[in-house]
């Protein structure tokens, strides 16, 4: 295992951390204090947010500062994101938003164990590094990337593993979504157990 240069009880890399609505997934439209952590080694050739991946690049932030920033806007929904979160432990973070009211939601891969106190998990597998087997009991909302074809059947394979209660969710990728959205409608209309899920900030041209 690779050794910190942090406690992550203590601080941890923030990229950026912004008050918007949330974009995707069940929540969809909810006003939320997005946390994006610095950090990961999944390596989806697709990423959205490749500038997050080397955490050296963010400073360490005291989790004090963290929720004293959150706390400066109204919404008591905060999102857990990145990078990949979870390459930390989330233990502190997640049980000092809650302690001050928070809802404490997150957006992960699940290629790195499950820590923290989460109140809604956001599970989003990824071919580059696939999630442990222990994010399956865990999942509120599986939301699975389409890039091509192949992936309906790697969506398949992780719904036959998932808890009963998890939503199922597909959304398109971003730069192929004019060729994978009809794909995706006549999918779900023939599987009808999956929902869509759009990237609706980027069509609201918001964080
Ligand atoms: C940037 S990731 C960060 C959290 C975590 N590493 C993960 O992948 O779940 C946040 C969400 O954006 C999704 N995402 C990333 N790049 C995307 C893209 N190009 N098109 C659509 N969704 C994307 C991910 O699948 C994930 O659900
Ligand atoms: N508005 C908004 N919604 C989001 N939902 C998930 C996001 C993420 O990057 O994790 C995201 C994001 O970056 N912005
Ligand atoms: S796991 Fe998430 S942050 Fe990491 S490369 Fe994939 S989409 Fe980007
Ligand atoms: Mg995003």
């Amino acid at each position: 295992m690779h050794k910190l240069a942090f406690n992550p009880s203590v601080e941890l890399p923030v990229m950026e951390a912004f008050y918007t609505i949330q974009g995707e997934g069940v929540f969809s439209g909810q006003a939320a204090y997005f946390i994006r952590l610095g950090g990961c080694d999944v390596g989806c050739v697709w990423c959205d947010v490749k500038e997050s991946w080397d955490a050296n690049k963010w400073p360490l932030t005291s989790i004090s500062s963290i929720v004293d920033e959150a706390l400066k806007f109204p919404a008591r929904l905060a999102v857990i994101t990145g990078g990949e979160p979870l390459m930390y432990d989330m233990a502190a973070l997640t049980t000092s938003l809650q302690k001050v009211g928070f809802v404490v939601n997150v957006e992960t891969s699940g290629a790195h164990p499950v820590s923290g106190s989460w109140d809604w998990v956001c599970l989003s597998p990824k071919k580059f590094k696939a999630p442990l087997p222990e994010w399956y009991a865990h999942a509120n909302e599986l939301k699975v990337i389409i890039y091509n074809n192949s992936d309906f059947k790697w969506a398949e394979e992780h719904a036959a593993q998932i808890n009963k209660n998890c939503k199922l969710l597909l959304q398109p990728e971003w730069s192929k979504q004019e060729k994978v959205t009809p794909l995706i409608v006549e999918y779900v209309k023939n599987n009808p157990k999956w929902g869509i899920s759009l990237q609706t900030h980027k069509y609201l041209n918001i964080p």
